[in-house]
């Protein structure tokens, strides 16, 4: 019996972050704080509606845009790395990696429930923040994909299925 699969791709130039991060590797080592201009594409998938489709493709651009903006312009911080102290009080992040120290201002960083802000972890939070909204709205997807580039052909996806 052939089956059907209908999925929702959403990818827009605006999809764009552009953030610093830096991450570690190698048991040890870490890498200079850098940043890239980060995009994201987004699919889920899931049977036809009531309205033959599997979910609004515009209010999944909106809530991927909204995510997007949340992180632009931020220093990413993974608070769950084992390498780095990350101590936040209300107005500075102060952080740690062997005898590096940065201190930052509070507003100019996202502090991530992750253990390395690689891509593929990166597009794992923003699937659970997008799983979150969608079910938030009565959907949940058969397969939810989030690929998260870092620059021009590099990219990180992250996939979960129901
Ligand atoms: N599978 C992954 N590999 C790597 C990741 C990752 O998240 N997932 N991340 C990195 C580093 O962040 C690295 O800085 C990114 O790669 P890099 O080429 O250094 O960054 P750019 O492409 O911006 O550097 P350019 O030399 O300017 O092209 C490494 N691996």
């Amino acid at each position: 019996m052939p089956t059907e699969r209908y999925h929702v791709r959403v990818t827009k130039d605006s999809f764009i972050f552009s953030c610093a991060h830096f991450i570690t590797f190698n048991r040890d080592q870490g890498e200079r704080l850098h940043g890239h201009n980060y995009r994201v594409a987004v699919e889920v998938e899931g049977p036809l509606d009531e309205n033959h489709y599997v979910f609004d493709f515009i209010a999944l651009r909106d809530r991927t845009q909204a995510i997007s903006f949340e992180l632009d312009h931020h220093v990413l911080l993974a608070t769950l790395n084992p390498l780095l102290s990350v101590e936040e009080t209300a107005d500075r992040v102060r952080v740690t990696f062997g005898q590096k120290e940065w201190l930052f201002p509070r507003e100019d960083c996202i502090l991530l429930p992750i253990e390395n802000t690689t891509a593929e972890l990166l597009a794992k939070w923003i699937a659970g923040r997008l799983l979150a909204d969608v079910r938030g709205r009565g959907f949940s997807p058969q397969v939810i994909r989030v690929e998260v580039e870092e620059n021009i052909g590099q990219s990180a996806i992250y996939e979960s299925r129901a």
